[in-house]
């Protein structure tokens, strides 16, 4: 085992990257604090959590540009490459093409791979007709793409992404998803941080959840986004009986008359969105009529905001 400024180079099979206890102090306060996990390749991990809960110094003190205060970073896999796109890109003086092809350069490629690596990236995420413009005059979207390519360039075994669909057109989106799902097939581990659904949703296998630089919640994405989702069950016919025990099922988040017309009475009830199926299941057994049914996905908030009122009993009202 080598160790090299609070890095660990060990030999683990099953993980590329681990995190013991490790914390970050900035002007004598904590914005991580005593972060473990285990990154396993093949596999992607979002992480997520409200703005200035850590998640960019997370994935920068893992990319070894930032120094932990105190704990281990091991990587735990020999030779490992590592990928790293920041939440923001300078614009610097170059065209893609210049600064890619540099960029191979710095990090041992022959000219021959690059030159296939770039024009492949470039026809992908669709900024060929761009390659040979300087980047101070790019959009933010354009500078975006810049930045996932050169993250992309090595086909590294650890990709750790800062917020990237962040500025990406709905094309484009599609097509770094796209991108990324090959990788993960292929066998690159991923840690990347998110406040919109889609890349959890495509892409995610765990979800790391932050609060403040402290790890809250690790949980399988599945899970997450069916706490994030929540639908709500319009339906007639219910006994007095059946609306008390509605509130007792799992994942019963609220129950709310609606008056159609005198003597006529419909229930819009709402529940997480992972246990629909079992609960209209139930309500037919109840002997209820469904008159409808609606998904709300994570609309009216971010991922986390949406999972949080979920989990609080405060969504779909
Ligand atoms: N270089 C630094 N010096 C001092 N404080 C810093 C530094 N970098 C980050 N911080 C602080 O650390 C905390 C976490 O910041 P970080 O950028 O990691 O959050 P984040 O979860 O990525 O936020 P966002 O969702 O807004 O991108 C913030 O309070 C921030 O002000």
């Amino acid at each position: 085992m080598e160790v090299q400024a609070g890095i660990l180079q060990a030999t683990h099979g099953s993980s590329v990257m681990e995190l013991v206890q490790v914390t970050k102090i900035y002007s004598g306060v904590a914005v991580l604090e005593e972060i473990s996990l285990k990154v396993k390749p093949g596999t992607a991990t979002a992480v997520l959590g409200h703005n200035g809960s850590g998640k960019s110094t997370l994935l920068s003190v893992m990319a070894g540009l930032v120094q932990p205060t105190s704990g281990q970073l091991m990587r735990t896999m020999p030779g490992l490459s590592i990928g790293y796109a920041p939440e923001a890109f300078p614009a610097v003086r170059f065209t893609p093409e210049q600064y890619l092809r540099s960029m191979g350069r710095i990090r041992g490629m022959t000219p021959a791979a690059v030159e296939i690596t770039m024009e492949k990236l470039l026809r992908d995420l669709d900024l060929k007709p761009f390659s040979n413009q300087p980047m101070p005059c790019f959009s933010k979207g354009m500078l975006q793409k810049v930045n996932l390519m050169q993250s992309l360039l090595t086909r590294p075994g650890l990709l750790l992404l800062d917020e990237p669909l962040s500025g990406l057109d709905a094309a484009s989106m599609e097509a770094c998803t796209e991108l990324l799902l090959q990788l993960k097939q292929e066998g690159t581990a991923m840690m990347f941080s998110a406040h919109e659904p889609l890349l959890v949703e495509a892409l995610a296998d765990n979800v790391h959840l932050l609060q403040a630089g402290r790890t809250v919640e690790v949980m399988e994405a599945k899970a997450y986004l069916g706490l994030a989702a929540s639908v709500s069950i319009l339906c007639t016919g219910l006994t007095a009986e059946a609306h008390q025990q509605v509130q007792k099922l799992p994942g019963f988040i609220a129950m709310k008359p609606v008056v159609l017309q005198p003597g006529e009475k419909e229930m819009n009830l709402t529940f997480l969105g992972a246990v629909c199926d079992d609960t209209l299941r139930y309500l037919l057994g109840a002997g209820a009529s469904i008159q409808s049914v609606q998904r709300h996905g994570s609309a009216g908030g971010t991922l986390v905001q949406q999972a949080e009122r979920n989990m609080t009993g405060d969504g779909g009202r």
